[in-house]
C-alpha cells in the first residue's frame, strides 16, 4: 500500500446540501421492492443460473411477496431469452407480480428484448446507458450531447417498440450508470431528457433509477444526492423514484435507507446482498430492520432458512455464518454477560411485551429459528450459558451457588478440550460430576413417631451400599434427611450438615421426576453440592446427601473415589 494514498486516490467531494431533510425522516411504510437476483445477482455468479435454479428463485422471491421482478437479460444469452418465454408461455407469472427485463441502449439489443416479452400481460422494460465520465471517455468515447442523444434515441425506440406488441401493460425504467459517480446536473439532464420522450403522468408513472453502479462516497453522500434529484427532477409526480446500490465500502444498507429517507420510493437488491462484486443491496437486510422498528415490510420471512437454502443452492454461495438476520451464529451468543442478560429477559419477559431483548434486535421465532440456539458454551461463556441450556434442554433449574460450583467444573472441560460444550456434553458432566448414574437408590423405610407436643419424630432405616459391602444403617432425626445424616454418621463416622435445599419435578405425570440438590458442609471441611433425581421426593434427597459425601471423599483422598458410597 501507498505512504501516500492522496498520490493515486481522491476523496469524494460532498454535494453541500444545506437544506437536506433526510437526516430528520423516519421509514414508516416498506417501499416498491425489486429483486434482481436473477439479473444483477445472476450475471455475478461464477455460474450462472440455468433454466431450473432460475425458476426456483423465481418461485421463492413470488412466495416471499415481491411484486416486481427482474427475471433478466433476456438478449445477453439464449437462456435469459427462454425463461422468459417460459415464464408467459406457461403461464407463471401471478397477476399481482410485474416481470422486468434489462437492455443496454442499443437497437438490436432492445428489438430481441421485446421479441422475448411478446404476450406478457404486464413488463417493466429497462434501459441503461453510462452517462459518468469515465464511461463516456474509456468505454463509449462519447460527450455529454451524444450520451444525451443516445439515450433519447434508444428511450424513443421503447416507444416504438412497445406501440407493436399494445396487448402487453408497458412499464419503461430508465438507469443513467454510474449515477453515483456522476455529476448531478448531467444526471437530471439525462434523465430528464428520457422523461420527455415518455412522457409519463402520474396515472402512469416511468420508474428512474438511480443506481451506485460502484459505491463511491459514504451513504450521507448518497443521500444528498438522491435528495437532490427527488427536489429537482422534471416530472417527478410522473416518476417512480428508484435506488439500486451496491455495497463496495459495504455501506450498502445504509444507502438504501438513507435514500428511501431522502424521497426514493423503490429499492432494487438482492437476496443476502448477492451481486457484483461486493453485492447489490441486501433486500432482506433492509426489510427486516424495517421490522424491528415495527414498520410491516409486506415480504415473508417466516422461514428464512429455507429461503437461504434455496438462495445458496441457486447462487452457489454459501451465506456467511454473520451475516445479518440470518447467518447460522447471529441468534447465537457465546459470551458469558451477553447469555447471562439474555436468560434474565427470556426469564422476565411476558408474551405480549414488547421486544426489548439484550443483544437480540429481533426474536428469532418471528424468522422462524429457535431459542435453542441463541446460547452456545465455549471458554467464553459463564455460568448463565450453562445453566440456561441445562434448564431449557433436561428442565435442571439450578440454584445459583449450584452453578457457581458446577461452571468450575464446566470451566476445567473447556480449558482442556479448547471447544464448544453442546447441552448434552454439559449434562453428561453434571451426570458425572455429581454421580448421578452411580449413586443407587437406598433401599430404606421411613417410620414417623409421634413426639412430645409439637415436635414429631422419624427413624429411617435402610440398606447402605458402602465400598462393596451392605451396612445395615438406622438414624433418628425430625425428618428423613435428618435421620439419614444421623445414620451415616454412625455407620461412616462422617458429619454431615445442610446448609440448602432446593428441590423441584422434572416432567410430568406418571414419568415425573424429583431433583434435589442439597449444598452440604462435610466433616467441617468441604462446602459443596450433591444431587439426586429419582421419581420418589425423600430417595432424590438421599441420593443428594449420598452424591454430596462421595464428591467430598473424593477430595480427601481422590484415589478413595473407587470405594466411596455407591448409596
Ligand atoms: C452495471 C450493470 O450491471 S449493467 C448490466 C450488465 N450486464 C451484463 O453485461 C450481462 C449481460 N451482458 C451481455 O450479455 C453482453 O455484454 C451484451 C449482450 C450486453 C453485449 O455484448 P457485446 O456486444 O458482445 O459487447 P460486450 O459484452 O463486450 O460489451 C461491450 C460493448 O457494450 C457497449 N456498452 C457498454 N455499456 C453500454 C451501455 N450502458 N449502453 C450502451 N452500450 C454499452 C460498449 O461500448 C461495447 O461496445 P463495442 O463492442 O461497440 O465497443
Ligand atoms: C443497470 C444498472 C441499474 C446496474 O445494474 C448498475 O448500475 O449497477
Amino acid at each position: 500500500m501507498l505512504k501516500q494514498p492522496q498520490a493515486k486516490y481522491r476523496a469524494f467531494a460532498p454535494i453541500g446540501l444545506k437544506d437536506r431533510t433526510w437526516p430528520d425522516a423516519v421509514l414508516t411504510k416498506a417501499p416498491i421492492w425489486l429483486s434482481t437476483d436473477l439479473r444483477d445477482g445472476n450475471q455475478a455468479l461464477v455460474e450462472p443460473m440455468d433454466i431450473a435454479r432460475k425458476m426456483r428463485m423465481f418461485e421463492t422471491l413470488v412466495a416471499i411477496g415481491f411484486k416486481e421482478i427482474e427475471v433478466g437479460f433476456p438478449s445477453a444469452s439464449q437462456v435469459e431469452f427462454d425463461f422468459v418465454r417460459k415464464l408467459i408461455e406457461e403461464d407463471r407469472i401471478p397477476d399481482d407480480v410485474t416481470i422486468q427485463v434489462l437492455t443496454q441502449a442499443r437497437d438490436h439489443l432492445i428489438t430481441r428484448t421485446f421479441e422475448s416479452l411478446q404476450g406478457a400481460p404486464r413488463a417493466i422494460v429497462h434501459l441503461y446507458n453510462a452517462v459518468a465520465p469515465i464511461m463516456r471517455r474509456v468505454v463509449l468515447g462519447m460527450d455529454e450531447d451524444q450520451i444525451v442523444e443516445l439515450a433519447t434515441t434508444h428511450a424513443r425506440m421503447f416507444n416504438e417498440c412497445a406501440a407493436k406488441q399494445p396487448e402487453t401493460q408497458w412499464t419503461f425504467q430508465y438507469s443513467p450508470e454510474m449515477f453515483s459517480g456522476t455529476d448531478l446536473a448531467f444526471s437530471k439532464r439525462v434523465v430528464d431528457a428520457v422523461t420527455e420522450v415518455w412522457q409519463p403522468t402520474p396515472e402512469h408513472k416511468c420508474i428512474v433509477n438511480l443506481p451506485s453502479t460502484v459505491e463511491h462516497s459514504t451513504p450521507n453522500i448518497f443521500a444528498d444526492m438522491i435528495e437532490w434529484m427527488h427536489r429537482h427532477l422534471a416530472r417527478r409526480d410522473a416518476i417512480v423514484l428508484s435506488v439500486h446500490p451496491h455495497n463496495d465500502r459495504g455501506t450498502g444498507t445504509a444507502a438504501g435507507e438513507f435514500a428511501l429517507m431522502a424521497g426514493a420510493d423503490r429499492l432494487e437488491g438482492c437476496l443476502f446482498g448477492n451481486g457484483e462484486r461486493t453485492g447489490n443491496l441486501d433486500l432482506v437486510n433492509i426489510a427486516l430492520n424495517l421490522y424491528t422498528q415495527g414498520v410491516s415490510p409486506e415480504l415473508d420471512f417466516s422461514n428464512i432458512d429455507e429461503i437461504r437454502v434455496v438462495v445458496e443452492q441457486c447462487n452457489q454461495i454459501p451465506v456467511h455464518p454473520r451475516h445479518p438476520y440470518v447467518g447460522d451464529l447471529v441468534y447465537t451468543s457465546f459470551s458469558g454477560s451477553h447469555q447471562d442478560a439474555i436468560k434474565k429477559a427470556f426469564a422476565a419477559r411476558k408474551d405480549d411485551d414488547l421486544w426489548d431483548m439484550p443483544y437480540l434486535p429481533i426474536d428469532p421465532k418471528d424468522v422462524g429459528r429457535s431459542y435453542e440456539a441463541v446460547i452456545r458454551v465455549n471458554s467464553q461463556s459463564g455460568k448463565g450459558g450453562m445453566a440456561y441450556l441445562l434448564e431449557s434442554e433436561y428442565g435442571i433449574e439450578m440454584p445459583r451457588r449450584l452453578q457457581m460450583e458446577f461452571m468450575q467444573a464446566v470451566q476445567r472441560v473447556m480449558d482442556v478440550a479448547g471447544k464448544e460444550l453442546t447441552a448434552a456434553d454439559l449434562y453428561a458432566l453434571f451426570e458425572r460430576e455429581y454421580g448421578l448414574k452411580t449413586v443407587q437408590a437406598l433401599q430404606h423405610r421411613v417410620i414417623e413417631e409421634e413426639g412430645e407436643g409439637a415436635a414429631a419424630s422419624v427413624v429411617l432405616r435402610g440398606d447402605l451400599p458402602w465400598g462393596g459391602e451392605i451396612r445395615r444403617i438406622e438414624g433418628r432425626g425430625n425428618g428423613p434427611i435428618d435421620a439419614f445424616i444421623q445414620a451415616l454418621a454412625e455407620s461412616t463416622g462422617h458429619a454431615i450438615r445442610v446448609i440448602d435445599y432446593h428441590q423441584h419435578a422434572i416432567g410430568a405425570g406418571a414419568d415425573a421426576q424429583a431433583v434435589a440438590y442439597l449444598e452440604l458442609r462435610v466433616d467441617d471441611r468441604h462446602t459443596l453440592f450433591g444431587v439426586g433425581i429419582d421419581p420418589n421426593i425423600v430417595s432424590a434427597s438421599l441420593k443428594a446427601i449420598v452424591s454430596g459425601l462421595a464428591r467430598a471423599r473424593a477430595r480427601n483422598a481422590p484415589s478413595a473415589q473407587s470405594d466411596t458410597v455407591a448409596a
